[in-house]
């Protein structure tokens, strides 16, 4: 027997072999920055989960899990997702000589052999890079790459998000040249998917994708008012080239989240174009 087994039994869950593709929808977003407008309370939790059931994986944070256990149970239920790790909130450029905050310092919330056992599928796990601190650089890097062998040796899937410190500074944090840069870093790491946000367009990204050999899921960033927006984005990520998205607000904000999910099941694995799956909806 062999862990290669179990991821790719894992994966399996979470990309659609049919289509090599997949819905996402993370909803741990508290951990990092306190209680989500959608997600502030348990009954709020519930209810938005419970609108969730068609998504091909949810992303929870260790400590939501207990109370989402039979959201996970059965035949053709969502792939269980981890948020793996926290990181601080606060400013978000390094100021040389201070502590760094809000510059990727990062810590990793449960063991990989604990994750397995809890019935996990696949970890997501942040990847800061581009300090100027070049010592929080290499600990993000030597952190990713445990967490990678860590969790080929039982068999979980490891999504990496890379996330440049300087985000903050301007708008070349999203450029073609960087967002490629780092997503080839994440998957020379070895992701088994690669979480990125996207950066304006197709023909922006679509140099991303080409470049990273592991599938991509695109992050959705806020919104969640307007569907066809969020079922643009979804489009335009899989014309790019990703393998999907993970959105987050977009649907459990949304007003018809039951809707939302539907569309973009459509779009993502049905190629259906964003106008006929409205339509539809
Ligand atoms: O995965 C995500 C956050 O970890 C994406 O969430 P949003 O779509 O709300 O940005």
């Amino acid at each position: 027997m062999d862990s290669r087994t179990g991821k790719k039994i894992r994966l399996g869950r979470l990309l659609d072999p049919r289509t090599g593709r997949a819905v996402v929808v993370a909803a741990s977003h508290g951990v990092m920055s306190g209680p989500p407008a959608g997600l502030r309370t348990r009954a709020e939790i519930e209810t938005a989960f419970s609108k969730m059931g068609t998504a091909d994986g949810v992303m929870v944070s260790p400590g939501m899990l207990p109370l989402l256990e039979d959201f996970y149970v059965g035949r053709g239920r969502p792939a269980l997702v981890l948020h793996l790790d926290w990181k601080n909130h606060g400013r978000k450029i390094y100021t040389p000589g201070q502590d760094g905050r809000g510059e990727g310092v990062l810590a990793q919330l449960a063991s990989l052999e604990d994750v397995a056992a809890a019935g996990v599928d696949a970890v997501m796990t942040y990847l800061y890079i581009g300090q100027r601190n070049s010592e929080l650089e290499r600990a993000e890097i030597e952190r990713n790459a445990r967490i990678v062998a860590d969790a080929a040796k039982v068999g979980v899937a490891v999504i990496i998000e890379p996330r440049s410190a300087l985000e903050a500074e301007g708008p070349e944090a999203l450029s073609t040249e960087v967002l490629s840069l780092y997503c080839r870093i994440s998957a020379d790491i070895g992701a088994d998917l690669v979480k990125v946000l996207w950066n304006g367009s197709v023909e922006a990204f679509a140099p991303v994708a080409q470049t990273c050999y592991a599938p991509i899921l695109v992050a959705g960033g806020p919104g969640g008012e307007d569907e066809k927006d969020t079922l643009q984005l979804a489009a335009d990520s899989i014309e790019a080239g990703a393998a999907g998205v993970m959105f987050g607000r977009r649907v459990f904000r949304a007003e018809r989240p039951e809707a939302v999910l539907a569309g973009l099941r459509a779009v993502t694995h049905d190629g259906v174009s964003v106008d006929e799956a409205l339509a539809r909806l």
